[in-house]
């Protein structure tokens, strides 16, 4: 009897151990490489926080563990919570494609669903995304998006006027120009999803010239220019995306509280309200003729509402913010950085400028803008993005177990796909591991033969448009890079960011030359939202013929 007492009390030590155990072990994917000594419970959380918070930038600590692990690797975050990073090209091309394996993960949906919580970020591929997308898919179609140029193009010259009215104040010192592009993008995108621009860089261009710029402590020019009531609203509510909370849904919860948030959101989705409204007023009056009318988005949905096929009022609210939300500071931030990469590249000016002169019919259509009619502009364009890396990253969730490179990565298992392999070079994958961990993985991708090519040994850091080129024509396989990400759930207004980039970068280098900035103004760090900002986006424009330039 005692010593089946004993046995009793054996096993239940023994399972209780068992418990404890699992509780305070970090888990994680056994065979992957991870990094030593994770703090039971906590895991690898604290150096993740650490490095972030060191770096302001969730991308470099990423794109790090890509670099000192190897092409498949894990951080283990506490029990259950197990991130895989992937930065082997050919096995990340396959991921995004394998549909029935991976979705967008819940970490990119639980820090919008506060937000906008019905809108296809927050949403997983469901009925719901699939119904939302049929419904304003064709916002991105050619026919559309060729519509909206003459509109865009007058956003352009607005900015155009903007800049020629600092350059007239600034007595040649640089200025800091990511809140002009914000202000910019903001106007096209107002302009496509509610058919009015909200003018805000035409009012800049009235301040700037109605008053005396200020001398900044690195001794720039800053402009007593205010962005509207709506526009503070818009970017309050997008820096109230939990992006880099340690806790977001505590996080969440506590913006769910605050006036300040409430405040912005009432505006902002009042405003909204107000645009349905009208919107709806003018379908009904045009009747039939609605949908082949609708040059906006919101009248695209509220014409198809009319045939029956409809969202719930906060689905399309909803929608439209979501607009601004992933529009706006993607676009602006991406141009911030191509007037670093201008600034620091007079012969890529130049190079573009003579292109453009031969290949740009005035006025400018969206066929005249396509790679196949300026190579060279589209090279720039997609160097501008390959390196910027805006986004930073992406992520995917395991809808169920499934291999990736030789390793079951159990259902549940968040994958993220930093942007190191973006600057892969030839033979050298982005990452250098030990010799263990750069094994030939042939055999292992689950993926096709790979179509893309490499960039050249050496050279994956550096800007050069000529890297896409191939016998004078534009090369989209030259090498890797996805800022747009890619797949079913790849970005969705990839085609209008593209158009946007396009024409901004056309238009701005055929009226100006962007001169060199000094050192004290050219530093290349990364701050992080949602996307990667340079801390600098200092620039000295000069219009043409410019006495600094040397063609
Ligand atoms: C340079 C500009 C832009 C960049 C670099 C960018 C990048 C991205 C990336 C990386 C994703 C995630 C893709 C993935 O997980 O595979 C994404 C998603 C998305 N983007 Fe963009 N984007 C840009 C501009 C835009 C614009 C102009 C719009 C709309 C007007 C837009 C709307 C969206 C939407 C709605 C999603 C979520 C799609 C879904 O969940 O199915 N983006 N974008």
């Amino acid at each position: 009897m005692l010593s089946l007492i004993l046995l009793g009390v054996a096993a239940l030590t023994y399972l209780f151990r068992r418990c404890i155990l699992a509780l305070i072990t970090p888990g994680g994917i056994p065979g992957l490489p991870s990094y030593p000594d994770p703090i039971p419970i906590f895991g690898d959380l604290p150096r993740v926080v650490k490095s972030v918070k060191a770096n302001h930038s969730f991308r470099i600590f990423f794109d790090g563990v890509g670099k000192d692990l190897g092409p498949i690797a894990q951080v283990k975050l506490g029990p259950g919570t197990t991130f895989v990073i992937l930065s082997d090209y050919q096995e990340i091309e396959s991921v995004f494609a394998r549909h029935a394996d991976f979705d967008r993960a819940a970490q990119t949906t639980e820090i919008f669903d506060l937000l906008i919580p019905t809108a296809q970020i927050s949403q997983r591929t469901n009925t719901m995304w699939k119904h939302h997308r049929r419904l304003i898919g064709s916002a991105m179609s050619t026919k559309y998006l060729g519509m909206t140029v003459p509109r865009a193009n007058e956003a352009v010259d607005e900015l155009v006027d903007l800049f020629e009215a600092k350059i007239d104040k600034s007595e040649g010192k640089p200025w800091q120009v990511e809140g002009d592009m914000i202000a910019a993008t903001m106007d096209v995108i107002c302009g496509m999803a509610f058919g009015d621009s909200w003018g805000i860089v035409r009012d800049f261009a009235r301040e700037v010239r109605s008053s005396t710029p200020k001398n900044g402590t690195l001794d720039e020019a800053i402009f007593a220019t205010e962005m509207p009531p709506l526009a503070v609203s818009t970017i309050a509510l997008l820096d109230s995306v939990p992006v880099q909370a340690t806790f977001p849904r505590l996080t969440k919860l506590q913006t769910r509280l605050s006036p300040t948030y409430n405040r912005h959101r009432r505006l902002v989705f009042g405003y909204i309200d107000t645009k349905l409204a009208e919107a709806r007023n003018r379908a009904a009056s045009l009747g039939e003729a609605a949908v082949e009318l609708a040059d906006n988005t919101l009248d695209m949905m509220v014409a198809r509402e009319m045939r029956g096929d409809t969202m719930t009022d906060a689905e399309l609210k909803d929608e439209i913010f979501l607009y601004l939300v992933a529009g706006t500071e993607t676009s602006a931030v991406t141009m911030s950085w191509w007037f670093k990469f201008m600034t620091n590249h007079p012969d890529v000016q130049h190079k573009l400028r003579h292109h453009l002169q031969e290949r740009l019919p005035q006025p400018v259509t969206a066929e005249s803008l396509s790679p196949l009619n300026a190579p060279y502009l589209e090279a720039v364009v997609q160097e501008t993005l390959r390196l910027s890396r805006t986004a930073g990253g992406t992520t995917r969730q395991a809808k169920r177990d499934t291999v990736v490179l030789g390793h079951v990565l159990p259902k549940g298992t968040t994958v993220v796909i930093p942007s190191a392999f973006q600057t892969e070079e030839e033979g050298k994958p982005a990452w250098s591991g030990p010799p263990d961990q750069t094994t030939n993985l042939d055999g292992l991708r689950s993926g096709e033969a790979r179509k893309v090519g490499y960039w050249a040994k050496g050279t994956g850091l550096k800007f050069d448009p000529d890297r896409w080129m191939r016998d004078g024509q534009f090369d989209a396989n030259a090498g890797p890079s996805a800022p747009f990400g890619l797949g079913q759930r790849g970005c969705f207004g990839k085609n209008l960011a593209l158009l946007e980039l396009r024409l901004l970068i056309a238009r701005l280098t055929l009226a100006f030359y962007f001169a060199p900035v000094e050192d004290r103004h050219n530093s290349m760090e990364i701050w992080e939202t949602i996307t990667g900002h340079p801390r600098q986006s200092f620039i000295r424009p000069e219009r043409w013929p410019s006495a600094e330039s040397t063609v």
